[in-house]
């Protein structure tokens, strides 16, 4: 396995009374893709957004690239490299693409260079350049939020359930965007419900469930083992159709 890019070691994580995240240990490799997975309120989301700073942890290190980042408020770590998507998708529906990403794009006049390499990851963002975003349909107000996250360049992306509510033939699609992200040096901490995307996407894999990381290994070892599966996530025959 590459070295670690992100590595949590015993993150608890407290919302108000709850403890949601109870000794998280977690590695995203440098330059891969890292699946999420786990039922639903296992403590996906709360990783993803302890690594980003939105919650604090209450114990244990997260460390990116070496430098350790828990504790510290998000723009110091979205400065140090790591952009988050959530589930909701950050994309102002009145605005038009290419205002949605002038705006996300902090440090000054977007880069034309760069933005030419997202518009070959997500040639429907060139297209609908000038339309506000409202009238585009999910799947590309999907790319529209990846693009605001990465109008910047970042080491780590951080996306949750890119793939929720999404038509198949747009899934597929969005396999060969995620690829592309990672063929430019951009590794990613996806999560997600949909095993057949996340196994066509993965290189690893880390299983949460009750806020803890109870498997973690390459994504074609667990798709090579059914049982494995079946106990870590449920999964019956018909969750592969
Ligand atoms: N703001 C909050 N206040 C109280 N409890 C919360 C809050 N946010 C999340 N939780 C609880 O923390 C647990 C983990 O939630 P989380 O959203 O991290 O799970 P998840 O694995 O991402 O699940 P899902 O797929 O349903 O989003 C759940 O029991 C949830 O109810």
């Amino acid at each position: 396995m590459a070295n670690p890019l992100l590595r949590m070691e015993g993150v608890h994580t407290h919302i108000g009374q709850y403890h949601i995240l109870q000794g998280v240990d977690l590695t995203v490799p440098d330059g891969g893709i890292t699946m999420l997975l786990g039922r639903n309120g296992a403590g996906k989301t709360t990783t993803l957004r302890t690594i980003m700073g939105l919650w604090k942890p209450s114990q244990g290190t997260v460390t990116f690239d070496g430098t350790p980042i828990g504790g510290k408020d998000t723009p110091s770590i979205a400065q140090a490299g790591i952009a988050y998507v959530p589930e909701t998708m950050a994309v102002f529906h009145d605005l038009t693409v290419e205002e949605n990403l002038k705006l996300a794009a902090r440090a000054g006049p977007m880069d034309t260079a760069r933005l030419d390499w997202i518009f070959g990851v997500f040639p429907a963002l060139k297209r609908f350049w000038h339309s506000p975003a409202g009238v585009l349909s999910g799947g590309q107000k999907q790319m529209v939020a990846i693009a605001r996250a990465i109008i910047e360049p970042r080491r780590l992306l951080l996306i949750d359930e890119p793939t929720k509510g999404l038509a198949p033939a747009i899934i597929e699609g969005m396999i060969g965007a995620f690829q592309d992200l990672k063929r430019q040096n951009t590794s990613i901490l996806l999560v997600e419900q949909n095993f057949r995307f996340a196994a066509a996407l993965g290189d690893t894999v880390a299983v949460v469930d009750d806020g803890r990381v109870v498997h973690a290994g390459t994504m074609a070892d667990l798709v090579a083992d059914t049982g494995l599966q079946e106990r870590l996530l449920g999964l019956s025959l018909d969750a592969h159709q």
